[in-house]
């Protein structure tokens, strides 16, 4: 019980409900079976997503009461600064109200059109930014990522010899920069290995590409250095962290994610020629550079969070519960992406629905049908998420998966036992759940507003 015990007591609680079977089918119904499109209200347990779902502590309520609401020079901005100094090690920090702002900031100062920005595999938001800016996205992770069976602990990597290819096939100068991401949420919440970050960089240095890290998942990723490479079991996470951002140059941070709070985001970087670019153009789309679009009470939740985010047990209690409702869901014989990732359990929905064909969408229906049977919400990461190819073809990925998203010191174990119960019951009747058929679907990043029918 030890490596599940929460380091913290429950002071605010907020009550949830579980509507009946009846409310549940007509609210998905409702959604048009998207779980992006349901009323929270009508939701049990919310496992759509970590992103801004966290629980505060007290420290970070306190902190939030000496908000310097000051236009310009907010002391909560220097904290801010600070706390990503100590923590991670950058110099130079450029807010941003959440991530997507940063990726926007980071993509049009860095990019040109045509250029090249390989990562190892796609996210939604950070894929669209960089075509906006002109730049095309090749995945460049190693190949077990994509296997969602294969339990390498390290499924984040990037693959060498691929980035190696990239970069020979069109010429240093045609690629903008190399971005990591940490714990890569569509391959399931993987981590990336510090002898990996360290040979991306030894080998971007040699054509001097820059490494952009997209640090939103790194206090995570850190743990999972700590515990699974046996040269940092001894070392606090903080110089993990440290030493990990030392291999960029830069990073884009969500801080939705691990820096536990419910709106912000930020751009950090070791390069002052970054630093001026996104600095100068942070005043045209996010708020001056002392706030960039957050209030100074929400750059002072950040500011703790972070530091927060770093303690063991913390991490140690966070990353076990995950590991909770993997463990459950593999007892019970339902087919997940392994090993458990940092921050959700990700379903294979091809497993799970094989009497579907991909055009009756296994992964949003899966997602739909896990609502109505227990007033769980997860989110599909499988062909809806990927998009349409250039030609406007849809492509079918080999990842077809639902997320089951933890959000960070919310639920108990007893949420999570009954969402797995729930999953495991739904799974011995998986072959009575009808395929969806796509009815309306809009312009971009379709996932978030698609509409469906059951068939
Ligand atoms: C690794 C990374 C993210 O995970 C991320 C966000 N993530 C979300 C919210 C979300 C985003 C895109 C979707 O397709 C999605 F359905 C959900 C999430 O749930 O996982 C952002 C962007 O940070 P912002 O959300 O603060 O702007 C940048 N980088």
């Amino acid at each position: 019980l030890i490596d599940l015990i929460e380091p913290f007591k429950i002071k605010v609680i907020e009550p949830v409900r579980l509507v009946s079977e009846e409310r549940r089918k007509q609210a998905i119904k409702e959604a048009g079976y998207n779980t992006f499109l349901l009323l929270s209200e009508d939701v049990f347990i919310d496992l759509l997503t970590d992103s801004g779902t966290s629980a505060m502590s007290d420290n970070q309520w306190a902190g939030m009461m000496l908000g310097d609401e000051a236009y310009a020079g907010s002391k909560n901005f220097y904290h801010l600064e600070k706390a990503i100094q100590d923590v991670l090690g950058y110099k130079y920090v450029t807010p941003t109200h959440q991530g997507r702002g940063a990726e926007h900031l980071m993509s049009q100062a860095l990019i040109s059109e045509g250029q090249i920005v390989p990562r190892n595999m796609y996210f939604t938001t950070s894929k669209l930014h960089v075509n906006i800016a002109g730049g095309v996205m090749p995945d460049v992770i190693i190949d077990e990522a994509h296997d969602p069976e294969n339990e390498f602990e390290f499924k984040g990597n990037v693959d060498l010899l691929k980035l190696q290819k990239v970069i020979d096939e069109n010429g240093p100068e045609k690629i903008a920069y190399v971005n990591v991401e940490m714990n890569v949420n569509m391959a399931g919440g993987q981590p990336v290995s510090m002898a990996n970050l360290r040979a991306v960089k030894k080998l971007c240095d040699q054509y001097k590409i820059k490494v952009i890290f997209d640090a939103t998942r790194s206090s995570e990723n850190a743990y999972f250095i700590k515990t699974r490479e046996k040269e940092y079991a001894d070392v606090p996470i903080i110089d993990i962290l440290n030493e990990m951002m030392s291999y960029s140059d830069g990073c884009i941070y969500s801080s939705k994610k691990d820096c536990l709070v419910n709106i912000g985001g930020f751009l950090a970087t070791h390069d002052k020629e970054i630093f001026e670019k996104t600095r100068s153009m942070v005043v045209v789309y996010e708020g001056l550079h002392t706030y960039g679009g957050m209030a100074g009470r929400d750059m002072e939740a950040v500011a703790r969070g972070l530091r927060e985010s770093t303690q063991v047990s913390y991490l140690k209690y966070r990353t076990n519960q995950v590991k909770l409702l993997g463990d459950l869901l593999i007892e019970g014989g339902v087919p997940i992406v392994r090993p458990p990732g940092g921050h959700a359990i990700f379903l294979n929905a091809l497993k799970f629905l094989p009497h579907l064909t991909r055009e009756q969408w296994p992964a949003q229906t899966l997602s739909a049908a896990i609502y109505e049977a227990s007033g769980v919400r997860s989110m599909e990461r499988g062909a809806i998420s990927k998009g349409r190819d250039k030609d406007g073809n849809n492509i079918f990925p080999n990842l077809e998966l639902v997320r089951l998203t933890i959000p960070r010191r919310v639920y108990t174990n007893t949420h999570i036992e009954y969402a797995a119960e729930c999953i495991i019951d739904l799974y011995k009747r998986r072959h009575e759940i009808p395929g969806l058929k796509m009815v309306f679907e809009p312009e971009y990043l379709r996932f978030f507003q698609a509409t469906f029918e059951q068939l």
